[in-house]
């Protein structure tokens, strides 16, 4: 029955250089430990973190009894009037529930964001109607403390309770644990890290208040549970794991991911903190490369560097293809990340260059002088002004120092635009990744700042280096205090874009900054200057 909900297809070439790794995976009984959630399958360094980060591998038998509790509060909250879910949280506390709705075409406000606009957006919603999710493990994240704090104010300001209208999932003992301004408390299952909690609190609770079909999620991935844990070359978890783990010993150390109607809207975003966040570093590891479908450039056209893999039914040009239904999914990539970790000699389950971009943030934040002197930008092209820490001269037209910039990314390397922007009224910037692919010829990501820095920030600092970094921010025309904190989301927003680029460029990394002045006006102009790269 489990074979019949997941199917893999792995191209026969790669299948037969993989073939060695899944015997061996077999050989050391691999499935079957992981299943007994032994910690000990990463080595004696990962041991102590694996210890504690195992319990996933059982959530569909233990977020059962959550089900109930998750459907209670919602007729409560409908028979209240409340029926607009917001979702403050960040990387895994956020990614799922994205997909989850999405996929089940229920609606979702998510706030993985410190753009003044967008949050001002979700602000300007119905508040009576609304009930605020924050989502945090530690507790501690800076932008999901300013969330709670902007809409607690908000919601005062209404003449609304704000304990009625927020609801908490964190980890026992987390600052956010004693929070007594929230309508109830979500404990989630603290022996499992964020990026491997969709089927924890931080998947199903905001998922199910919005209104998708969480028991189902947990019926999908129980029916694939026996197969993944099963020490046989059939199992899809090891074929998968042993398919990346051939192909990033064969030079591909890129997965570029496009879904090819699967049925699952978003995938893509999800498996891209799994992948990246878990695997990238040390110097190695798997880069998360999410195109826009099957005919994308990158994915077709993918080099040695690359292998493209389907979400969905295989089809042209996919090198492996993964198809079934979302909950299956979840466990089978949650599974397969985790075992290529021990292929590629990694913790899959740490994320050693996160704090960095943050500790980088907080001592600009805490200095708001140096944050505001920044330099005079180096050149000025209409409504783009262009800050170019290393690797560009910054001469000539925005095209030139462009395509000057994107001449810096070495062979078998990739370049990162990272938009510090709007994602829904800036939407348009998305678009760059595809353009600068083509026309520059070079496997390209595209992240929105921070939302990134909680996904594939940890690869771009702790991966292979040879990724170029483009930046782009853009003036804000309100911004929002953070309640009680010394910053608004705009300084915070702005120092998290400076603090992460000095990271980068510290590892040697080149990184240019495009500051729209006017961000319709400037994005336009990127995009005129981009499409005349390949000239
Ligand atoms: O749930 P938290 O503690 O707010 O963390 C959010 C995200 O930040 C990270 O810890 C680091 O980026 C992710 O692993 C995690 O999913």
């Amino acid at each position: 029955m489990g074979a019949q909900q997941i199917g893999i297809t792995v191209d026969p070439a790669l299948e037969a250089a993989a073939a060695p790794l899944l015997d061996k995976l077999v050989a050391d009984g691999v499935a079957s430990k992981l299943a007994a959630q032994d910690a000990t399958l990463w080595g004696s360094d990962a041991e102590s973190e694996a210890s504690i980060r195992l319990s996933w591998t059982a959530l569909h038998r233990s977020s059962r009894p959550l089900i109930g509790e998750i459907e209670a509060l919602r007729n409560d909250l409908r028979s209240e009037g409340v029926d607009r879910v917001v979702l403050a949280g960040m990387g895994g506390s956020s990614l799922a529930p994205e997909v989850i709705t999405a996929t089940a075409g229920v609606p979702l406000t998510v706030l993985d964001t410190t753009d003044p606009a967008q949050v001002a957006d979700a602000l300007a919603g119905d508040l009576d109607r609304t009930v605020l999710v924050v989502s945090s493990k530690s507790g501690t994240t800076v932008e999901t403390d300013s969330h709670r704090r902007v809409f607690a104010a908000a919601f005062a300001e209404e003449g609304l309770d704000p304990a009625r209208h927020i609801v908490v999932v964190t980890d026992p003992g987390s600052p956010l644990a004693e929070l007594d301004q929230c309508r109830k408390v979500f404990l989630a299952d603290p022996h499992v890290g964020g990026r491997y909690s969709a089927l924890t609190a931080f998947g199903l609770v905001p998922a199910g208040l919005a209104g998708a079909d969480v028991a189902r999620l947990l019926d999908q991935a129980a029916l694939v549970a026996d197969t993944v844990a099963a020490d046989t070359s059939e199992n899809p978890a090891l074929r998968l794991a042993a398919a990346f783990g051939a192909a990033h010993e064969g030079g591909a150390e890129k997965l570029v991911l496009a879904d090819t109607g699967s049925g699952i809207t978003g995938f893509g975003d999800w498996a891209e903190q799994l992948i990246a966040e878990s695997t990238g570093k040390q110097g190695t590891g798997l880069l998360p490369v999410v195109v826009e479908g099957p005919d994308a450039p990158g994915f077709g056209d993918a080099g040695a560097d690359a292998t493209p893999v389907a979400i969905g039914p295989a089809g042209d040009g996919a090198r492996i293809a993964a198809d079934g239904p979302l909950g299956a999914q979840f466990l089978l990539w949650e599974w397969a990340v985790a075992v290529a970790g021990r292929l590629l000699g990694i913790d899959p389950f740490d994320q050693p260059d996160v704090e960095a971009a943050k500790k980088a943030a907080r001592s600009l934040l805490d200095d708001p002088d140096a944050l505001h002197a920044t330099s005079a930008p180096a050149a000025v092209s209409g409504a783009v002004e262009v800050y170019a820490s290393t690797g560009t001269s910054a001469e000539g037209s925005l095209a030139d120092m462009l395509r000057e910039f994107t001449d810096t990314v070495p062979d078998g390397g990739y370049l990162s635009v990272q938009a510090y922007l709007d994602r829904l009224d800036d939407a348009s910037a998305a678009l760059l990744r595809s353009e600068i692919a083509k026309r520059a010829g070079t496997q390209t990501t595209f992240g929105w700042g921070p939302r990134f820095l909680h996904s594939t920030g940890q690869y771009h600092k702790g991966g292979h280096q040879n990724g170029v970094f483009l930046q782009i921010t853009g003036a804000s025309e309100e911004d929002l205090q953070v309640p009680d904190r010394p910053y608004t989301l705009g300084t915070l927003q702005l120092a998290q874009a400076l603090g992460d680029g000095q990271v980068l460029a510290d590892h040697g990394r080149p990184v240019l900054r495009l500051h729209l002045t006017d961000r319709a006006a400037g994005l336009a102009e990127v995009m005129r200057a981009v499409q005349e790269l390949d000239r």
